[in-house]
């Protein structure tokens, strides 16, 4: 179990997060999103023990993670990382030397995921494709199978195609051996699929922490004619509104009731979950909803 409480960290006087409080369970996936600069990276960095908050604590099994011997090998952070030093290395080495660091790598699974993202071991890491370097970093990130495994936009360069095949092996490998996961994207709308829960972190604090299920119930999506879905919606707050002809599609903020709910129904409006992109994008937005 991980308890954030209270926690803050500065740069100088620059707040990058404030009295934040978050607990997270020892198994889901959890998508962290936020606009940039938001504070992502701070939050994961101190989850993962790479920075000290300037107060509050951060506990991991009840234990401060920072320098801990027991507890930095039960973390794997995956991020985007650029070092000279590394960039001398052949990709291989560098893998021999995330293995060593990690007390449960999968070297079977190491091989396999090699082959899958058809990663070039011989090659320098200097002389990778950004895409293929990010490749060589969610395999780490897997092979590891760190109880707490951290991606911080770490798929970033790679292309639609691999990122899925990186998708649908997390997903699969977290069937088969659940553990927790934490996620930094932008592409929301692609990864939201795969999220148990959600934190969205805003201007150095967290806006919302739920399941994806609950936050989606906090939104509304109606289709129908124009008309009828312009009745429907006055006077409620309107996440988003396009329309396609003759239909319309809006998306509303706000639980409603089993009553609203039959009304939309009789007068032929379609009700669905909005995505959890259209509820970040309308919480984190200036003026937007904030609670
Ligand atoms: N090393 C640093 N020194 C000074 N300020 C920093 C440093 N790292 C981050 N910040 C500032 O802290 C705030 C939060 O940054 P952070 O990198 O955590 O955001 P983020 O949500 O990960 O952003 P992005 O999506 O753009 O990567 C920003 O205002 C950023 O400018």
């Amino acid at each position: 179990m991980i308890n954030f409480e209270n926690v803050s960290l500065q740069y100088g006087k620059n707040a990058a997060l404030s009295n934040v409080s978050v607990q997270l369970p020892e198994e889901g996936i959890c998508g962290v999103l936020g606009r940039n600069g938001a504070g992502k990276t701070s939050f994961l960095s101190l989850l993962c023990a790479y920075r000290r908050p300037t107060s509050g604590t951060v506990t991991i099994s009840g234990e401060d993670p920072y320098e801990n011997a027991n507890i930095m090998p039960k973390i794997s952070f995956v991020h985007d990382s650029k070092s000279e030093v590394e960039n001398e290395i052949k990709v291989k080495d560098k893998i021999k030397i995330a293995a060593a660091l990690r007390p449960n790598w999968d070297a079977a699974y190491a091989e396999k995921l090699i082959k899958l993202f058809d990663i070039p071991v011989k090659k320098k890491v200097g002389a990778l494709s950004h895409g293929m370097r990010s490749a060589v970093n969610v395999m780490i990130g897997l092979a590891s199978q760190a109880p707490i495994t951290v991606y911080d936009e770490a798929y970033l360069g790679m292309d639609a195609a691999m990122r899925k095949l990186f998708i649908n092996e997390l997903l699969e490998d977290y069937m088969e051996r659940p553990k927790l996961i934490l996620f930094s994207t932008h592409f929301v709308n692609e990864m939201e699929g795969l999220f148990s829960e959600a934190i969205i972190i805003n201007k150095g604090q967290v806006l919302v922490h739920d399941e994806s299920d609950a936050l989606r119930q906090r939104g509304t999506t109606v289709i129908g004619f124009i008309e009828d879905v312009d009745h429907f919606i006055d006077n409620r707050e309107v996440l988003s509104e396009r329309t396609l002809g003759r239909q319309k599609e809006a998306v509303l903020f706000g639980e409603l009731s089993e009553k609203e709910r039959q009304a939309a129904k009789e007068n032929g409006l379609e009700l669905s979950q909005p995505s959890l992109q259209d509820l970040f994008i309308y919480m984190t937005e200036e003026g937007g909803r904030d609670s």
